[in-house]
């Protein structure tokens, strides 16, 4: 059966797209980002990190110029951004989403960019990072989830070590520990295959 992941994370910057890429090489899968705020997208990095050829890079849901939330990058450039707009492409292959920010994220005044993963009916993924400060930022994007009944898949780290935070988390969480990326020089396609290895056996 075809796997559907939403990539979600604690926050902005934190490495979703990173991520995405991997699991895109990792299955082979498409890639989709239903709401880009901020030019050039995630869609054309996704693309250049990714060897494989059977994976498609779906147009992007929205667009909006405007590097901000996609609330207020929509009112800026007067753009509706809702999830009535957001329409899943049509594949049969394993389809790979990424969020935009974090999971309560606004779209607008009542819905929010995890809307999309329960509508999609998505598998979620949490990327945490490891700075001091990041145990709660994940415990509350996890707690959240749990407490809106929304299934997460597993924890992906991304940075340098820190074993107590990462033990903390997985122990509070009961959640699998998926791939540990970490603090790399340059991301490119080599380091995406490498990780694409690690992370194969898991899914
Ligand atoms: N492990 C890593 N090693 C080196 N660079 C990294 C690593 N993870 C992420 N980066 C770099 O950090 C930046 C932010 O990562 P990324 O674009 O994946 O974040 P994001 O969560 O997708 O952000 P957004 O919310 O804008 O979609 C990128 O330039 C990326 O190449
Ligand atoms: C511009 C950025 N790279 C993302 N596309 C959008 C991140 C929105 C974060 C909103 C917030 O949590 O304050
Ligand atoms: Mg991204």
């Amino acid at each position: 059966m075809a796997h559907r992941f939403f990539v979600t994370a604690i926050g902005t910057d934190s490495g979703k797209t990173v991520f995405s890429a991997i699991l895109c090489e990792a299955l082979k899968a498409d890639y989709w980002k239903p709401i880009q705020a901020g030019l050039p997208g995630d869609t054309d990095s996704v693309r250049t990190l990714v060897s494989n050829k059977k994976s498609k890079f779906h147009e992007e849901g929205i667009k909006l110029k405007t590097p901000a939330s996609p609330h207020a990058a929509g009112k800026k450039e007067e753009v509706e951004v809702s999830l009535q707009r957001i329409e899943l492409p049509e594949t049969n292959n394993h389809l790979i989403i990424e969020g935009a920010g974090g999971v309560l994220v606004p779209l607008n005044d009542q819905e929010n960019v995890i809307d999309i993963a329960r509508r999609v009916n998505a598998e979620v993924i949490v990327v945490s990072n490891l700075y001091l400060g990041s145990i709660n930022h994940t415990l509350l994007t996890l707690d959240w989830l749990s407490q809106n009944e929304i299934p997460v898949r597993g924890i992906v780290f991304n940075g340098d070590p820190n074993p107590e935070s990462q033990e903390i988390i997985l122990q509070r969480s009961g959640l699998e520990e998926l791939l540990h990326i970490y603090t790399e020089e340059k991301i490119t396609k080599k380091e995406i295959k490498k990780y694409a290895e690690r992370i194969r056996e898991k899914i």
